[in-house]
């Protein structure tokens, strides 16, 4: 057990790349942070000191809400001062070391939390777990990284915050009163008899179609249970009056004009759509979106899914928590409010309107012609949602906080008009960084799933995830031998070995729907790119910047290719299953090529993935 001194000795980066769910500590920070400076140390010492002073139930503040105090609960503060940085949002680097107060208690004494359990490796089978072989990871990058960028990225040119983006106002939301905006409702109401995916097929579908699948989801009924609201949310988009002064997001039938100016609209330059050229609130938008006059309550939410007594909560990010709730997973993230929630300022309602369209438009994949495939996680339904947490959800909160240590606010601390967005999603599974993989074919299963996923969004939307760490990868297994991508009008399987991947998490993605682009400018948030040098995903980041030399709205699939270079590393570094050295050497050489290709479209025709794909399904796993 560790004491508070011997806690607060470790750097900042040391404490970010502690390892989370199941307390293994993260080896390539731990070894490339080993050496950080006094001043560091002096910097985080004032960090805890501005800590100290944080009051999230401070009586002064305007909203402020009395919290029942509870003296045997302790609240977690972040140890990472006022506004947790960015790179340690996800999971494989968040590791957020916490320290303790009593909620009582009027002076707030810094107490590092003690572990809940020991520090356990999941490995399949002891036979093949290796103890780590330190100048053995050293051969490894050396050889491994031999090609890679031997300078840190430059600093980053605009500083800002992630708010200040926000302050802009700059969000963006495709114009649904056009050809392309048509085509997605129609695509919705219509899985059988849809046009084309391509931006040009679009174009040749005869607009009376459109219109005629437009006209229903514009009076579709509203009265449905979940599943069947799942399948039209879509449209719920659009179901708004056409006198609503929502701008962008107003339905208006409109006649699409000449094929030159739709082809214009359609074209994949960048021509981000802002919503606030009127008076527009993005918060009445996400209202309409989620087809709400009002936020509901989160048990009310919930009860239409299952006895609300039987919610667990099974994982948790920066921004969301995510509970099953009866078949469903939903992810719970708190906006709007003016204080911050596991250190991190709350997002905004036009922050999560980009995530909602990523999340939608992705959602149609599933059912488009010519390029198709199911591993993004499919979005069943969307809330907005009002009030504090109920006794349930509490309850699963803190039955997870024992089990597995959450490194959140406790939820008690919303207040009662505290407003969350509720993705409601399919149940993906559990995600790479705590999934025990048995042996190599799972391991190169999951590399052909994503690499394929992601040309086929590529394809489809000039989709690139931009933060494909191991938690944003869930794997569950099926039955299914096979799963099945459709890319450019081709059809391929690729072999499951019983394992089913869903990819989760666009907070960071870029999109081009035909009608906007849709992405985060990460020039605003520095931070992101501050990670641990030698830490993988920090490093990815820092490559991504490069590539995109900091503009993110334009197109650069190669940041595809960069996850999968870190998937690659994970495999081989992160996770122990049953291998040989020749497949360890596969990965590496992999690796190795994956360099050379400029998008997951271009790596799909890698050796690697040739016997991974087949041209029919199959039926029996192996
Ligand atoms: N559909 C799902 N099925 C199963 N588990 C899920 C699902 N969605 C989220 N989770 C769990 O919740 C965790 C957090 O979700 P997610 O990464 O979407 O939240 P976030 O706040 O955006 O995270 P981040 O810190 O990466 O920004 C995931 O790592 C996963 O364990």
């Amino acid at each position: 057990m560790k004491t508070n001194q011997q806690s607060l000795s470790l750097s900042r980066s040391q404490m970010n790349s502690r390892r989370r769910n199941n307390g293994v500590t993260d080896f390539w920070s731990e070894v490339t942070t080993s050496h950080k400076n006094d001043e560091e140390q002096q910097q985080q010492r004032s960090q805890i000191a501005v800590i100290y002073r944080r009051r999230r139930d401070d009586p002064t503040r305007d909203n402020y809400v009395p919290q029942i105090v509870r003296p045997e609960r302790e609240i977690r503060v972040s140890l990472l001062g006022f506004k947790r940085i960015s790179w340690n949002r996800s999971l494989s680097t968040r590791g957020r070391t916490s320290i303790s107060v009593s909620s009582g208690a009027n002076c707030r004494q810094p107490k590092q939390r003690e572990p809940k359990r020991k520090p356990k490796q999941a490995l399949p089978n002891r036979k093949f777990v290796q103890p780590p072989n330190y100048e053995k990871e050293r051969a490894y990058f050396e050889e491994v990284d031999s090609f890679e960028l031997l300078e840190e990225s430059p600093s980053p040119k605009h500083f800002g915050t992630w708010a200040m983006g926000v302050e802009n106002d700059q969000f963006v939301l495709p114009h649904v009163s056009t050809r392309l905006g048509k085509w997605l409702v129609s695509k919705q109401l219509n899985y059988s008899c849809e046009p084309s995916s391509s931006l040009s097929s679009i174009l040749e579908t005869p607009v009376t179609a459109m219109d005629c699948d437009f006209d229903k989801a514009l009076f579709a009924v509203t009265d449905k249970t979940p599943e069947q609201v799942s399948r039209k949310t879509f449209s719920s988009l659009l179901s708004v009056p056409e006198s609503s002064n929502l701008g962008d997001v107003t339905v208006g039938v409109e006649c699409c004009g000449d094929i030159a100016d739709a082809i214009k609209r359609l074209s994949l330059s960048p021509q981000p759509v802002s919503l606030d050229g009127g008076n527009r609130d993005p918060f009445a938008a996400l209202l309409k979106v989620c087809k709400q006059s009002t936020p509901t309550t989160l048990s009310e939410l919930f009860s239409q899914y299952c006895d609300p007594c039987s919610i667990v909560k099974v994982g948790e990010g920066t921004y969301g928590e995510a509970y099953k709730v009866g078949s469903t997973v939903c992810k719970i993230v708190p906006i709007d409010g003016d204080f911050r929630v596991n250190g991190e300022v709350q997002k905004k309602s036009g922050e999560l309107l980009e995530e909602v369209v990523l999340s939608w438009t992705l959602n149609l994949l599933r059912s488009n012609v010519d390029n198709a495939c199911t591993t993004f996680i499919e979005t069943i339904d969307l809330r907005l949602c009002e009030g504090s947490y109920d006794a349930a959800l509490i309850g699963a909160w803190e039955d997870w906080d024992v089990k597995h240590g959450s490194e959140n606010d406790h939820p008690i601390e919303f207040p009662n008009k505290q407003v969350y967005v509720v993705f409601v999603l399919a149940h993906g599974g559990k995600d790479l960084e705590s999934f025990v993989l048995l042996n190599f074919d799972e391991a190169r299963s999951i590399l052909i799933q994503v690499a394929a996923a992601l040309a086929v969004a590529e394809s489809a939307y000039e989709f690139e995830h931009r933060d494909l760490h191991w938690g944003n990868i869930l794997l569950c297994r099926k039955e299914d031998a096979t799963v099945m991508f459709t890319l450019e009008g081709k059809q391929m399987w690729a072999k499951t070995f019983g394992l089913s991947v869903s990819i989760i998490d666009f907070t960071l993605s870029r999109i081009n729907t035909g009608e906007a682009i849709h992405f985060l400018d990460l020039a605003s948030d520095p931070e992101l790119f501050e990670g641990p040098k030698g830490d993988r995903q920090s490093e990815t980041y820092r490559k991504m910047k490069e590539i995109t030399e900091d503009c993110w709205e334009e197109s650069f699939p190669k940041t595809n290719v960069l996850w999968l270079q870190y998937l690659v590393d994970v495999l081989l570094l992160k996770k122990s299953y049953k291998r040989t050295s020749k497949d360890d050497r596969d990965l590496r050489s992999l690796k190795k090529r994956l360099n050379n290709y400029d998008s997951a479209k271009e790596a799909l025709s890698d050796p690697f993935f040739c016997d991974l794909l087949v041209e029919h399904a199959c039926e029996e796993v192996g």
